[in-house]
C-alpha cells in the first residue's frame, strides 16, 4: 500500500478554487477514482466534509477506505478526479500537491512516530516553520490536550499503546490543520482501552472544531464518532448519512446488514403484502410479483409471554436466551407454513431470559422491516 511518491513538476503549484466560499467544505473529492494495475479500488467517489464536520469512512476490509484517505492525503498520487482542501484544489488533472504542504493531520494504526525522538520533540516536529520557543509552548499545549504534557521527556518504547495513540493524536493536531485524516487509529488497542480512547478522541476533535476523515471497519466505531457516516463497498460510496439515516433507513441489504445484526424473511409481494411468518408487511413503491428480502433488526421484535390482547402477535418457541449485558438476545423459532420452521433473533432490555423450549410472542412493527428486492445488493 505505501507506494513510493514520485516528485512532479506539478507539485508546487496549490491554487484556491475560484467558487471558495466560507461554506466552502474543508474537504471535498469529487469523482475520485484510482485502479492498482486491473483493480478498480476506488470507483468515481465523490464525498465532502464540512468544517467541524467528523466523517467516518466504513466499509469491509479491502473495500478502498485507506486507498480514498491517503489520495487525500496525498500519499497516492491521484489519477481521476479531484481533492479541494478548505477551496484549494491540491490534486487535479495538472495539480498534485504533496502532502507536507496540504494543512492536514494524519494518524495512522500503528502511530508511526519517531522512536529517536522523545514525545515532545515528536509533536515538535510538524512545527519546524515557528520559532523554537513557539514552537514548544504549541506542542506542549498539544500534549496537554491529549493528558500527555507530563510525558514530554519519555521515549516512545516507554509509552503504553493508549499513550501512544495520544501523542500521535497531539502531534496532528498541533500544527492545527484544516482537516485530520485517521486511519483505523484505535485497531491496534484492547477493547477497554479503544472506547476510553475514541470517546477522549471525539471530545478534543470537537473541542478543536477540526474537520475530521476517520477510517474505520467497526460500524459502531462509526456511529460513536461520526456525525456522517459514508458506507463504502467495492469501491464505490454506498450510502452516505447521519448514523441514524443508515440505521433507521438504509439503502439496501447491505447497508442494513453492515451496522448490526438482521433476521432475513424471504418473500413475494402480492397484493401490496409481503406475507412472513410473523405478518404482513407492505412494502412501498415494490410491483407485485417482486422476490423481496424482509429485514428485521432484533430489538424491533417485540416479546411477551402472555399473548398481547390487541394486534397481531406470533407465537414462538424460545430455543436459547442470554444476557449480553445491557439487552438479552433470545434465539426463537416461528413456523412458516410453506418453509416450516424459521429462526429469529431478538433482542430485549435488561434481563429477560426465557426458558429454554418456552412459549413466546413476537408483535412486530412492520413499519420498522425493511423491504428490498431480492437481486438488489
Ligand atoms: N499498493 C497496492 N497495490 C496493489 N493493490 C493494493 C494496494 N493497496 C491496496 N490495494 C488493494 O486495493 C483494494 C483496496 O485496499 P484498501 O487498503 O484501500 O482497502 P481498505 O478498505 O482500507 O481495507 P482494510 O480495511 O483491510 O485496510 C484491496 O483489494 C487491496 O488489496
Amino acid at each position: 500500500m505505501n507506494l513510493p511518491l514520485r516528485k512532479s513538476p506539478l507539485d508546487d503549484a496549490p491554487s484556491l478554487l475560484p467558487t471558495a466560499t466560507p461554506q466552502t467544505p474543508a474537504l471535498a473529492m469529487e469523482r475520485v477514482s484510482h485502479s492498482y494495475a486491473a483493480l478498480r479500488a476506488v470507483d468515481d467517489v465523490s464525498l465532502s466534509i464540512a468544517r467541524g464536520e467528523i466523517v467516518c469512512l466504513v466499509g469491509p476490509s479491502g473495500c478502498g477506505k485507506s486507498t480514498l484517505l491517503r489520495i487525500a492525503a496525498g500519499l497516492e498520487r491521484l489519477q481521476q478526479g479531484s481533492v479541494a482542501l478548505a477551496g484549494r484544489l491540491v490534486a487535479g488533472p495538472h495539480v498534485q500537491v504533496p502532502p507536507e504542504r496540504r494543512s492536514i493531520g494524519l494518524v495512522f494504526q500503528d502511530y508511526a512516530l519517531f522512536p529517536h525522538l522523545d514525545v515532545l520533540r515528536n509533536v515538535r516536529f510538524g512545527l519546524h516553520k515557528l520559532a523554537p520557543a513557539e514552537a514548544t509552548r504549541r506542542a506542549m499545549d498539544a500534549l496537554a490536550q491529549v493528558g500527555m504534557d507530563g510525558y514530554a521527556k519519555s521515549y516512545v518504547h516507554q509509552l503504553s499503546g493508549g499513550q501512544q495513540q495520544r501523542v500521535a493524536l497531539a502531534r496532528a493536531l498541533a500544527p492545527r490543520p484544516d482537516v485530520l485524516l485517521l486511519d483505523e487509529p484505535f485497531s491496534g488497542l484492547d477493547s477497554q482501552l479503544r472506547a476510553q480512547i475514541r470517546d477522549e478522541t471525539l471530545h478534543l476533535l470537537k473541542q478543536n472544531g477540526i474537520a475530521t476523515l476517520l477510517v474505520t471497519h467497526d460500524p459502531e466505531e462509526a456511529m460513536f464518532l461520526g456525525d456522517r457516516i459514508a458506507l463504502m463497498k467495492q469501491g464505490r460510496l454506498v450510502q452516505v448519512g447521519r448514523p441514524e439515516d443508515l440505521y433507521l433507513r438504509p439503502s439496501n441489504s447491505f447497508a442494513a446488514g453492515f451496522f448490526g445484526e438482521i433476521n432475513r424473511l424471504d418473500g413475494v409481494v402480492r397484493n401490496g403484502c409481503v406475507d412472513t411468518p410473523l405478518g404482513c408487511v407492505h412494502p412501498t413503491k415494490l410491483a407485485d410479483g417482486t422476490a423481496v428480502e424482509v429485514l428485521i433488526r432484533p430489538e424491533m421484535l417485540a416479546l411477551s409471554e402472555q399473548k398481547p390482547v390487541t394486534g397481531t402477535a406470533t407465537e414462538a418457541r424460545v430455543q436459547a436466551a442470554r444476557l449480553l449485558g445491557r439487552t438479552s438476545l433470545v434465539h426463537m423459532t416461528v413456523e412458516d407454513s410453506q418453509a416450516g420452521p424459521v429462526h429469529l433473533h431478538a433482542r430485549v432490555a435488561g434481563v429477560w431470559l426465557p426458558a429454554e423450549d418456552s412459549r413466546v410472542w413476537i408483535a412486530l412493527d412492520a413499519g420498522r422491516a425493511f423491504v428490498f428486492p431480492t437481486a438488489a445488493v
